[in-house]
């Protein structure tokens, strides 16, 4: 079942609305500084990116940027342009140095009430401005593993049918966001194995990722062994520390003999 890891691992952190803005972009300073000398970032063995509330995205770009740390939003509109208040459109995240927009979380569609239909528009929305969409899939009430896989495939491939492009699918089982603990390694293995395999008979996504979200920290992606191919973080990055500690999972090319 295990899958060796396609490096490079992908870690991306929602800082959610959990942080004020000065504290986001200190938090984003310390993240920056450890970008720029850890060996799994600095080997090209991780790529990171980080979603902030709006009003932090072009600060925190230019403070995360240089050092690799990519930036993206937490929603996007499902239009471009026009009359829609309090939205912000996919072409002004493009332009503001997004590379990502989330869509699909299970806090939007719980709390906001976002169904199906929204989460694909947004989807679409995103890949119709070269921002690479971070799709949340997963299970609302704890499943077994194979009906979890079984579930959540269907809802990828509802969600994206009819587009095309690369996207970033997160495993997020609704039942684990915000728990103590991840689900289990090999409930996680199980679905993002799956996701996998469907992703691979889908050449118009090519060159999407699978990561897993729900509680993930230090210690996850040791032991999912390479059958998810990075994770999406929240709480466990509030700490640098925990950012740092995931990365030290990581294992980073061994540095060229000098002759
Ligand atoms: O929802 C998540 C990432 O989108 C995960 O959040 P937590 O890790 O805080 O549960």
């Amino acid at each position: 079942m295990s899958r060796p890891i396609t490096a490079p691992v992908l870690l991306g952190v929602s800082l959610k609305m959990y942080f004020g803005h000065h504290q986001t972009l200190n938090w984003a300073r310390r993240i920056a500084a450890l970008a720029e000398r850890h060996p799994a970032v600095t080997s090209g063995a991780a790529r990171l990116f980080v979603l902030p509330a709006f009003p932090a995205l072009v600060p925190a770009a230019g403070l995360l940027t240089p050092y690799g740390v990519e930036i993206g939003a937490q929603d996007l509109a499902t239009e471009d342009s026009g009359p829609y208040t309090g939205e912000v459109g996919g072409p002004t995240l493009k332009e503001i140095g997004c590379r990502y927009a989330e869509v699909g979380h299970a806090e939007r569609r719980r709390l906001y009430g976002e169904g199906d239909t929204v989460v694909a528009a947004k989807t679409a929305a995103a890949l119709r401005n070269g921002l690479t969409p971070v799709l949340c899939v997963g299970e609302r009430d704890a499943a077994g593993p194979a009906v979890a896989a079984e579930r959540t495939v269907a809802e990828a491939a509802r969600l994206l049918h009819g587009l095309a492009g690369a996207v970033v699918l997160a495993y997020e089982p609704q039942w684990a966001i915000g728990a103590p603990e991840p689900a289990g390694a090999d409930h996680i293995a199980t679905v993002c194995t799956a996701l996998r395999s469907w992703l691979d008979t889908r050449p118009e996504h090519a060159g999407s990722t699978v990561v897993y979200g729900g509680s993930a920290g230090p210690g996850l992606l040791t032991r999912l062994g390479g059958t998810a191919e990075g994770l999406f973080l929240g709480r466990f990055a509030h700490d640098p520390a925990g950012v740092e500690a995931i990365l030290d999972e990581i294992r980073t090319p061994a540095p060229a003999a000098v002759a």
